[in-house]
């Protein structure tokens, strides 16, 4: 992402949410974003994974520049080449486990076939997020940690470049979280999959290889090999915490 600027609004009403953010997401990292309340950081998000279009600069994912895409490339790229997880997983209540995790691959045009030949790997990302066991079930009948690792199943089975977390395990009690968290970094360990995941909460973003600070849409600090309490007084400092 280079000198990315979000404005909202026009004349006196606007609001700048971010302000020439440069910065290069490592592929195959673990990047956590932080930054007191109306900071940028679900802009930030947006913007990167192109799901809302900068007012100014270039984000590019892999090698393909979004800025000049239109309204429908932008959709098939975050169809094909991206997977989102939110705070409040978002699945289809009538759909079963399996039908709500192949969704992206029956949404995809033309992929049909892959949707039907790709039954190992379906079954992988079953496994891998420990619902195996459970793919007939429908998100009523599972746990929120469940519907959750469903969410993540449903982001990784496209194999996509980047896997983006708004939140991921707001809606979670703690114990959920660092389960959802630990499946998360695991994805990184040994998918080498990239995830980019902002979130209110320093433990969370300690499962993190590096923390980003957004403060009145800037990127202000980083750390790397963050722990918690690390992360917590970097945010006391950015006063979040006032
Ligand atoms: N659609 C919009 N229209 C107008 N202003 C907006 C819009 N979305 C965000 N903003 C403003 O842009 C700034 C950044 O918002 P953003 O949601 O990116 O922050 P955030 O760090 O994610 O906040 P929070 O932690 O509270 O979710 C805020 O001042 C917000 O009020």
């Amino acid at each position: 992402m280079n000198a990315v600027s979000k404005v909202y609004g026009k004349g006196k009403s606007a609001v700048a949410a971010l302000r020439e953010v440069s910065v290069t997401l490592p592929k195959g990292g673990f990047t956590a974003v932080m930054g007191p309340s109306g900071s940028g950081k679900s802009t930030f998000l947006h913007c990167a994974a192109g799901l809302d279009k900068p007012t100014a600069g270039t984000v590019r994912l892999g090698g393909t520049d979004l800025s000049g895409m239109n309204e429908t490339k932008l959709t098939e790229l975050r169809r094909e080449r991206v997977g989102f997880v939110f705070q409040a997983f978002n699945l289809v209540p009538s759909l079963t486990v399996e039908q709500n995790v192949t969704l992206p691959l029956r949404l995809a045009r033309g992929r049909t076939d892959r949707a039907l030949t790709d039954r190992a790997w379906l079954n992988e990302t079953l496994e891998r997020v420990g619902l195996g066991g459970r793919t007939t079930h429908r998100p009523a009948e599972l746990s929120g940690g469940q519907q959750q690792r469903v969410a993540i199943a449903r982001a990784l089975i496209t194999k996509p470049e980047v896997v983006f977390g708004d939140e991921p395990t707001g809606a979670l009690d703690t114990m959920t979280a660092r389960d959802v968290l630990t499946l998360l970094r695991e994805t990184v360990d040994t998918l080498g999959q990239t995830v980019v995941m902002v979130t209110h909460d320093p433990v969370a973003a300690s499962y993190a290889d590096t923390v980003l600070f957004l403060a009145d849409g800037r990127i202000v600090d980083s750390l790397s090999a963050p722990t918690a309490t690390a992360v917590a007084e970097r945010m006391t400092r950015l006063g979040a915490y006032v």
